[in-house]
């Protein structure tokens, strides 16, 4: 909790209205009750005449105003510091998730982290919005309130100082409940849209399989374990709202009780002191009580708080970036013993050792799970490497700018992501800039699917991606190549399909990369016979070692084992 009151307190300004906007509403409850109780004593005790009660009348009509507007001042001033923290964290929580390499992003469940940034986020609202301006209405209105009761009738004082405290140390002790049930609820929420959207994405694939009964099931009984959490949260939150109801009622029973007797029995009271307490009272339990509430609901926002804390705390290997520029041509690339690990015992790439020059054409091949994928976003700059060093120009790789080498780079993996929007405005995203309709077409040629484009109702303003029109994997991979058109870049990292392409769509790949490759380096994780001759180099992984590199024909003269894999890969004799 101090955690987020240090957020609250570091916005001083705001601060320094709350309190002072307290003070004035303080001051115009007390305003309000005098004038409300010099007329009463005035038109009921004196009967004076109603020209004499005008400036009375005005007091209390300024007081009611004064109150009023204090209130919704305060009010306003909690929803704005609210909002100014809870967008803070919304964008700590983006550039910490844009900022983590490719391993950790992929890390936990996409629904917890979309939950996180939206329901948690929100959920530490109440903590600003309402607790914050509650708690500085509270240490300075019932403070002001009971000055004024001590100076009218110190023994009213004395009962309150006594019985006031109950309503703190009753909250402490709900509050203590409450933290283990909030916590809970959070959790519970997490995990439950964890798992809703991992149904909801592989939804084809448990019907295929059976197994969408199951699963309806463990969605309800997600569902029904937040909806009993939520439910504790709100028993224990009635619960305590009806102690604090009981304490400030009984106190302001016996408050009513001691003024009473001495009003009527003892009469050593003025009717206008014993009124005047008698309003002021409720007004400071109800103060009090809201206080209480308020508590409640940053209860909650605390256990929201602390789930965003321990994501924000993660420390992942990242990614070090430098300032050196890099020259829009293709650089020469060294692997100076880079070597690579998932976590602390997860898969190895060994230290490796090799050059890649600029223009040539390099294939990384190798057995299934032997570490192509990996090697390729090593050199990518999408993942850190765990010891030695890529060079770019003689350069290390943390010594770039990141801008400036993403700027030079395409990466075209085997399921390159569509984001919601049309084809054109898929392509667009590799220029980076605005794009004439000629360059759109041109790519498009160029990449081999400006046909299939054309031949659709609304062409290159065709929705695509999430909730527009499906494309196969080939016409993904061509607007793919078509972004990198767009682009022209001096690397062209590219994952071959292993799926077999029908002979057009795979003449038109070859083509496309053959007119890219004028132009740059082309690495390519390969798997087709033609690609792996033509390359320049071949590196060939085992297991996570690089174990042979060298051009189709040394590697078939020096290393058996290539030979063997291209055997075994083409069903028959390799030359
Ligand atoms: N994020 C990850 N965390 C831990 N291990 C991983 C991760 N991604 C991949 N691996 C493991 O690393 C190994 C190499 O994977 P990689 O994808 O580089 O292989 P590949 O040669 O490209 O395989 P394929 O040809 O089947 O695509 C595999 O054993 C894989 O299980």
């Amino acid at each position: 909790m101090n955690d987020l009151k240090q957020l609250a307190f570091q916005r001083k300004n705001k601060m320094a209205f709350l309190v002072v906007a307290s003070v004035l509403k303080g001051v115009a409850t007390i305003g309000q009750a005098l004038f409300f109780v010099a007329i009463a004593d005035r038109v009921f005790l004196q009967n004076a005449a109603f020209e004499s009660l005008l400036p009375l009348f005005v007091g209390l009509l300024s007081a009611i105003l004064l109150r009023a507007g204090a209130g919704y001042a305060i009010g306003r001033a909690g929803v704005n510091l609210a909002a100014d923290v809870k967008s803070e964290f919304r964008s700590t929580l983006i550039k910490s998730f844009a900022s983590n390499p490719l391993q950790s992003a992929a890390q936990g469940q996409s629904g917890q982290k979309v939950s996180l940034l939206m329901d948690a986020v929100d959920e530490v609202d109440g903590f600003f919005s309402k607790y914050i301006p509650q708690m500085i209405q509270t240490y300075i209105i019932p403070l002001l309130l009971l000055a004024v009761i001590f100076t009218q009738n110190w023994t009213t004082g004395v009962i309150i100082l006594i019985t006031a405290p109950f309503i703190p140390v009753f909250m402490a002790m709900v509050g203590k409940g409450t933290k283990k049930k909030a916590d809970e609820k959070m959790e519970q929420l997490s995990q439950f849209s964890g798992t809703f959207l991992d149904v909801l994405q592989g939804l084809t694939t448990l019907k295929l399989f059976g197994q969408a009964e199951k699963q309806r099931n463990t969605i309800r009984k997600s569902s029904l374990s937040f909806r009993d959490s939520t439910m504790d949260v709100l028993k224990s939150a009635f619960l305590s709202s009806l102690m604090l109801e009981y304490i400030s009622m009984l106190s302001i029973g016996i408050i009513a009780l001691e003024i009473g007797l001495r009003l009527v029995v003892f009469d050593s009271i003025s009717f206008f002191t014993a009124f005047f307490i008698l309003i002021l009272v409720p007004d400071f339990f109800n103060l009090l009580k809201d206080f209480g509430s308020a508590f409640h609901t940053a209860r909650g926002s605390v256990s929201a708080a602390n789930q965003l804390s321990a994501e924000l705390e993660k420390t992942h290997p990242s990614l070090v970036w430098g300032s050196e520029k890099l020259a829009p041509e293709p650089p020469h690339l060294s692997l100076e013993g880079l070597s690579f690990q998932y976590g602390d015992d997860g898969f190895t790439l060994a230290p490796m050792d090799g050059e890649i020059p600029p223009y040539s054409q390099v294939a990384i091949i190798g057995k299934s799970g032997s570490g192509k994928t990996t090697l390729m976003q090593l050199l990518a700059g999408l993942l850190p490497q765990s010891e030695g060093r890529l060079m770019i120009n003689g350069v290390q790789r943390e010594k770039m700018s990141e801008q400036s080498w993403f700027d030079q780079l395409s990466y075209i993996s085997q399921n390159p992501y569509l984001f919601a929007g049309t084809i054109r405005e898929n392509m667009e995203i590799g220029a980076n800039r605005q794009v004439s309709d000629a360059e759109i077409l041109d790519a498009a040629e160029k990449a081999g699917i400006a046909e299939m484009v054309l031949a659709l109702e609304q062409g290159f303003e065709t929705p695509i991606g999430e909730a527009g029109r499906g494309l196969s994997g080939g016409e993904k991979q061509r607007i793919a190549l078509a972004r990198a058109f767009l682009k022209k870049p001096s690397l062209i990292l590219f994952d071959e399909p292993t799926t077999g392409l029908d002979l057009r769509t795979e003449q038109i790949l070859q083509d496309s990369l053959s007119e890219l490759q004028k132009t740059s380096t082309v690495i390519t994780v390969a798997h087709r016979l033609h690609t792996i001759r033509k390359a320049d180099l071949i590196f060939f992984l085992d297991g996570g070692k690089l174990e042979a590199v060298g051009s189709h024909d040394e590697l078939l003269q020096t290393y058996s084992l290539y030979k063997e894999m291209l055997s075994a890969q083409q069903g028959g004799s390799v030359r």
